[in-house]
């Protein structure tokens, strides 16, 4: 397991670009075969991508989390981004096919997971909350997700939010879990930008291609900095930082969050000309 140790609002205007991406980006999380895991101390939460091939990959315990298995005392969402794959929950199968949700609840023991096709892998994306009560493990297909269509293409943010783990679809303890797709010649995510303070999120950019970047903007609104990313690494947004983004192209991105409540619309959003 990695860890990233965040920064607090007071110490963030000084750091330079590469203390930032030590302090909230994770490493590529897709390695053929392997399983990477990253605790941050924003939220406890633990972020997790794995690529199994033909063998399948247990999702194990480790020493920081002072747990007997991984789900003791914590819930786990993820989400496939590639070949179709199954996990295996205390011996139940869920065939997950691209972009299908599955929530894991605090209690499940054995969490296995793996490719149908080594050839054409699965990637298992993988984001964990403490959790305070034992719920229900729960597939979500995404034609079962909350579909909301937000944005233009006049100003470059025409988008697709699908909501899967969210109240009224899985009854989580703090996860709330989706995906963003923009349309093609659409650039822009979350604009206007917003802050959530009862609410971290931890965003994770995909489809495109390695040769291009999302420019993520973070940090307070007067203090706005910017990180290219690469797709395949995810960045954790502390309760008092924005997280918007624009790309060289167009993408998609795994959204999710913890904190307080789960109330989705629940954000103070800012003025693109407020920020500094
Ligand atoms: O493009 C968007 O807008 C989003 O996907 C917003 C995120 O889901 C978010 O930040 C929710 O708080
Ligand atoms: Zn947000």
């Amino acid at each position: 397991m990695n860890f990233l140790f965040s920064t607090n609002k007071r110490s963030y205007p000084s750091m330079t670009n590469h203390e930032l991406r030590e302090a909230f980006l994770t490493e590529p999380l897709f390695t053929p075969g392997a399983l990477s895991l990253t605790y941050t101390d924003v939220d406890r939460a633990v972020i997790g991508g794995a690529m199994p091939l033909s063998e399948s990959i247990e999702i194990p315990t480790h020493k920081e989390l002072a747990a007997d298995y991984f789900c003791e005392r914590r819930e786990l969402g993820i989400i496939n981004i590639g070949g179709k794959g199954a996990v295996e929950v205390d011996g139940e199968t869920y065939d997950m096919a691209m972009k299908d949700s599955l929530y894991v609840s605090r209690g499940s023991k054995n969490v296995v997971l793996s490719s149908v096709d080594a050839n054409s892998p699965a990637k298992f994306y993988m984001i964990s909350y403490p959790a305070h009560r034992i719920t229900k493990t729960v597939y979500v297909p995404k034609s079962d997700a909350k579909k909301i269509e937000l944005g233009s293409q006049e100003t470059s943010n025409e988008r697709t939010i699908f909501q899967s783990i969210r109240p009224g679809i899985v009854d989580s303890c703090q996860l709330v879990m989706g995906i963003t797709e923009l349309k093609t010649g659409s650039v822009w995510n979350t604009k206007p930008p917003h802050t959530h303070f009862r609410r971290t999120e931890i965003y994770m950019y995909f489809e495109l291609e390695q040769s291009e970047r999302v420019f993520h903007m973070l940090g307070e609104p007067k203090e706005v900095k910017t990180l290219p990313l690469a797709p395949e690494v995810a960045i954790a947004s502390p309760s008092w930082s924005i997280h918007s983004g624009v790309g060289t192209t167009n993408y998609s991105f795994i959204w999710a969050m913890g904190g307080e409540n789960q109330e989705f619309d629940d954000m103070d959003h800012i003025e693109i000309s407020a920020l500094s």
